[in-house]
C-alpha cells in the first residue's frame, strides 16, 4: 500500500487532545475508553478478548500485524475491542499460520484502527491523567466535532457490558489445548478423571475453557443470568467464574447468583471479572484504577514466590472491604500492591485478578487450574468415601 492510498484518520481524547494519523481496518467512527496494552505479542488474542468490549486499545509494541491473524488464535467469535491504535501497521504479514492480514480482518469485522500515532507520548498521557474516553474517525476530521461526540459518551465506571458478550445459550466445551502446544504434558492428562464444571460466562476467553478441558474438565458454559438453582442442577464438581468487560459492581445479577452459590460450598475458581464478582459476593467492594494493568509481564505474588502474569483489567478489589475473617489475600500485584488474588480461609474457593490461561502471556500461573482440579478431586474422594 502506498502512502497516497492512506486514508486520514483523527483520534480525539475526552480532554481535547487530538492526534492525526491514518486509518487501518474499518473506516467510520468509533468511541470507547482508551487504554494501553504493553504486551510485545498477542495482538489478535487481545483484540478478541471479550474483556476489551467497549475499549479502544493502544498497543505500545511499535508495529502491529506482522504475523497476520489466524482462526486458531481467536479468543472469542470476533474482535471485541472497539478500536485499535498503533504506531505502525504491517500490511503484508509473513507467517505460516497467517490466514488474513490484521487490517483486512478488522475491516471485515467493522473495527476501526488508526496508525502513525506517537503511542509512547499517548501512553504517557494516559498514565499521567488516567484512562479516558476517546474517538477515532475517518469521517469527522474536525477536532471540536469529534470531541463533542466523545464527551457525550458514557464512562466505563458503572457500565454493565457483560450482557453484550455473555453466551445467549448454554453450551458444552471439551476441546483441550492441542498436543503440540501443551507445555504441561505430565499433569494435564489427569488420570482419565472427568470433572463437571459450570462456567458462568461474563465474557469468557476460549483459552480458559481449553485449559480447564486439558485438566480433565467437562465445562458447561452458562449465560450470566442463569439462576443458581439451574447451575446446581447440573450437579457440578466445581464452579468457574469467567473474565469479562465493564464495571463488576454493575453486574448485580451475577453477584447475587454467586452469593447463593457460595452456600453450596462447592469448589469455586474466578479469573479477573470472576475474581471481582466473587469479591462482591463475599461483601467486598471494587474501585477503578487510574489506568489499569494490561500487559504480559505483571509481577504477582506474596512473600517469596513471584509469578509473571498476563493482565487486563481496570478495576480491583478494595482490600479494606474484604471480610478478613472469611478470606485472605493470596497475591498482590507487585508493581502497585493492589489485590491480585484471594482465597477463602476454610473452603476451596479462590480467585485471581490476572490471567493464568495466558493467551497471550507467560505460563507461570497455569498451576491454578491444577489447584482447582485438585480441590474438586479431594472433595469427590471425601464424598465417595462417605457413600461407602
Ligand atoms: N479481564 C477482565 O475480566 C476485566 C475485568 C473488569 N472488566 C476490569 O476491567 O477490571
Amino acid at each position: 500500500m502506498s502512502l497516497s492510498d492512506a486514508i486520514p484518520a483523527l483520534l480525539v481524547l475526552a480532554d481535547g487532545t487530538a492526534y492525526r494519523g491514518w486509518s487501518f481496518g474499518a473506516t467510520g467512527t468509533t468511541i470507547g475508553e482508551v487504554v494501553f496494552n504493553t504486551g510485545m505479542t498477542g495482538y489478535q488474542e487481545v483484540l478478541t478478548d471479550p474483556s476489551y468490549c467497549g475499549q479502544i486499545v493502544i498497543f505500545t509494541y511499535p508495529e502491529l500485524g506482522n504475523t497476520g491473524v489466524n482462526p486458531e488464535d481467536e479468543e472469542s467469535l470476533r474482535p471485541q475491542a472497539r478500536g485499535a491504535i498503533a504506531r505502525n501497521i504491517c500490511h503484508k504479514p509473513s507467517n505460516w499460520r497467517s490466514a488474513q492480514s490484521l487490517p483486512e480482518y478488522l475491516k471485515q469485522h467493522q473495527v476501526p484502527g488508526i496508525y502513525g500515532i506517537d503511542t509512547r507520548a499517548l501512553t504517557r498521557k494516559i498514565r499521567m491523567f488516567g484512562a479516558m474516553n476517546g474517538g477515532i474517525s475517518t469521517e469527522i476530521l474536525d477536532e471540536a466535532e469529534l470531541l463533542e461526540q466523545v464527551q457525550g459518551f458514557p464512562n466505563m465506571a458503572g457500565l454493565n457490558l457483560v450482557k453484550e458478550v455473555s453466551t445467549p445459550q448454554v453450551y458444552e466445551w471439551s476441546e483441550p489445548t492441542i498436543p503440540d502446544w501443551e507445555f504441561n504434558q505430565e499433569n494435564v492428562t489427569n488420570g482419565g478423571e472427568t470433572f463437571t464444571v459450570v462456567a458462568i460466562d461474563f465474557g469468557v476467553k476460549r483459552n480458559i475453557l481449553r485449559r480447564l478441558a486439558s485438566y480433565g474438565c467437562r465445562v458447561i458454559v452458562v449465560p450470566v443470568n442463569t439462576p443458581a438453582e439451574e447451575i446446581l442442577s447440573y450437579n457440578p464438581d466445581g464452579i468457574f467464574l469467567s473474565n469479562g468487560p465493564g464495571d463488576p459492581a454493575a453486574v448485580t445479577e451475577g453477584i447475587a447468583t454467586v452469593k447463593t452459590l457460595l452456600e453450596s460450598q462447592k469448589p469455586m475458581f474466578g479469573i479477573c471479572m470472576g475474581h471481582q464478582i466473587l469479591g462482591h459476593a463475599l461483601g467486598a467492594e471494587t474501585f477503578k484504577l487510574k489506568f489499569g494493568h494490561r500487559g504480559l509481564n505483571q509481577p504477582a505474588g506474596l512473600q517469596r514466590r513471584i509469578e509473571i502474569t498476563s493482565q487486563n483489567h481496570s478495576f480491583a478489589i478494595n482490600p479494606d472491604t474484604l471480610p478478613q475473617a472469611v478470606v485472605e489475600i493470596s497475591h498482590l500485584n507487585l508493581n502497585d500492591r493492589t489485590v491480585a488474588g484471594v482465597r477463602h480461609k476454610s473452603l476451596p474457593i479462590f480467585s485471581v485478578q490476572y490471567h493464568p490461561e495466558a493467551s497471550p502471556g507467560p505460563h507461570d500461573a497455569d498451576y491454578l487450574f491444577e489447584q482447582f482440579v485438585q480441590a474438586m478431586r479431594s472433595l469427590s474422594t471425601v464424598t465417595n468415601a462417605e457413600v461407602k
